[in-house]
C-alpha cells in the first residue's frame, strides 16, 4: 500500500508539470521523477531502459539511474541484449507492468539472478512500460533489496504513473529536436551552414530597432565572389559548393563572434556589423579582402584561390532596410566595374 497517498500524487503531479518545460535537460527531469519513486516505493534504485530500435529492439539502453551523480551519464552507457534475456524483454513486449515480487524465482526477472540479483543482493523487481504510440519503448526497471516483496496494486499503479511520465516527456523531447530541426531549415543556408536571407530580413529589422533606440552606428557590407561562375564551368558545380563553404569559413573565422554574416543567394552574402560606424566597416572589409584573396582552398581539383568584391555602408536606422541593401548592392556593382578584388563604400 501506498503510504501518504495524497502528498505522493501532489508530488507527482508538480514533477508531471514540467513534462513541457524543455529549459530543463531530459536527464535532470528523469533523474527528479527517478528519485521520487525511489522514496515513495521505498526501493534501493530507480532506473530508466529505453530501446535502441523501435522497429527491431535488440538492445535496452540505461539513459538514467538512481544511483548516478547528478545530470552526469557514464561514458558507456549500460546495455542489455535481446539475446542474452529473451524472457525479459518479451514481458516487456507485452506492455504488461512486471511485478516480480521475488525476482528470482518469477520466469521473467530470473534471467539477471547470475549475473546481477545475487552479485547486488536484489530480491524484488516491479516494471513498468514506457510507450511510444502504444508500442513498447523501454522500462522503468525499480529494484529492491530488504527482502521479497508482494506489490500492491496501488505500488505498480504508482509506477505505472513514472513510466507515463516518461513517456510523454520523451514525446515532449523529440517535439522540441523537431521544432529546433525546422527552425534550422527556416533560418539557415543547408550548403555553408550561414543563415539565409529570411533570417537577414528578419534580424536586419531588429538591429536596426536596437540601434536607432540607442543610436549606434551601424554598418554592414556585401561580398560577392569575383568570377565565380568560371570556378563552375572549370572544376564542376560540386567543386563551386566546396569553395562557397570554405569561402563562409574563412570569412566567420575573421569576424567577430557578434557580426553576423548570411548568405543572400549563389555567390553573394551579407554581413551585419553591429555597434560599428562605416570607416571600421571599411577597415574590417579591408582585411577580409585580403584574408580571402590570400587564402587557398583545397579541392578534389586542386589548389584555388579566390578574390571578392565589396561594397560597404552605413545602416540609416531611420529607412528601412532594403534601403542600405540597395546601397551596398550598387557599391559592390561599382567594386566590379572598377576591376574586382577591392572595398567600395556606398554613397
Ligand atoms: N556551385 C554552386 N554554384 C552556384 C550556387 N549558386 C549560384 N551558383 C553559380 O554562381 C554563378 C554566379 O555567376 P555570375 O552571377 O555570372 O557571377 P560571377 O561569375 O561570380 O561573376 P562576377 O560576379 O561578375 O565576378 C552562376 O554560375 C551560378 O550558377 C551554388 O549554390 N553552388
Amino acid at each position: 500500500m501506498l503510504k501518504n497517498f495524497s502528498n505522493v500524487t501532489q508530488r507527482l503531479r508538480r514533477l508531471s508539470s514540467q513534462e513541457l518545460d524543455v529549459s530543463g535537460t531530459f536527464q535532470s527531469f528523469l533523474i527528479d521523477l527517478l528519485d521520487e519513486g525511489k522514496l515513495t516505493l521505498d526501493v534501493t534504485r530507480v532506473s530508466v531502459w529505453l530501446f535502441d530500435d523501435l522497429d527491431k529492439p535488440s538492445e535496452l539502453i540505461n539513459v538514467a539511474n538512481t544511483d548516478w551523480q547528478g545530470d552526469e551519464l557514464p561514458v558507456q552507457l549500460p546495455a542489455l541484449t535481446y539475446e542474452n534475456f529473451p524472457a525479459y524483454f518479451s514481458a516487456i513486449n507485452s506492455g504488461q507492468s512486471i511485478d516480480a515480487n521475488d525476482a528470482a524465482a518469477d520466469p521473467r526477472t530470473s534471467e539477471f539472478q547470475e549475473c546481477y540479483l545475487t552479485p547486488n543482493h536484489i530480491m524484488t523487481m516491479l516494471d513498468t512500460v514506457i510507450f511510444k504510440n502504444g508500442i513498447p519503448h523501454g522500462v522503468v526497471c525499480c529494484e529492491g533489496n530488504n527482502g521479497v516483496r508482494t506489490w500492491h496494486k496501488d505500488e505498480i499503479a504508482f509506477a505505472e504513473m513514472i513510466a507515463d511520465c516518461c513517456s510523454r516527456r520523451l514525446l515532449v523531447k523529440e517535439l522540441w529536436q523537431l521544432q529546433l530541426q525546422l527552425t534550422d531549415m527556416a533560418f539557415k543556408d543547408p550548403l555553408t551552414g550561414l543563415s539565409n536571407r529570411r533570417f537577414l530580413m528578419d534580424n536586419a529589422k531588429r538591429e536596426i530597432s536596437r540601434h536607432a533606440r540607442f543610436d549606434h552606428p551601424f554598418s554592414m557590407m556585401m561580398l560577392d565572389i569575383d568570377h565565380f561562375k568560371k570556378i563552375n564551368d572549370n572544376h564542376g558545380h560540386e567543386t563551386g559548393d566546396l569553395v562557397l563553404k570554405s569561402f563562409a569559413e574563412i570569412c566567420v573565422n575573421t569576424l567577430r563572434l557578434e557580426d553576423c554574416m548570411c548568405r543572400l543567394g549563389g555567390e553573394e552574402f551579407i554581413v551585419l556589423l553591429p555597434n560599428t560606424p562605416v570607416n571600421s566597416a571599411m577597415v574590417i572589409a579591408e582585411r577580409l579582402r585580403q584574408e580571402i584573396e590570400q587564402s587557398v582552398i583545397s579541392t578534389p581539383s586542386g589548389e584555388i584561390t579566390i578574390t571578392s568584391s565589396f561594397g560597404v555602408a552605413e545602416v540609416n536606422t531611420n529607412l528601412p532596410f532594403g534601403h542600405s541593401l540597395k546601397a551596398v548592392d550598387h557599391a559592390v556593382y561599382q567594386a566590379k566595374a572598377a576591376g574586382r578584388n577591392c572595398v567600395i563604400p556606398a554613397q
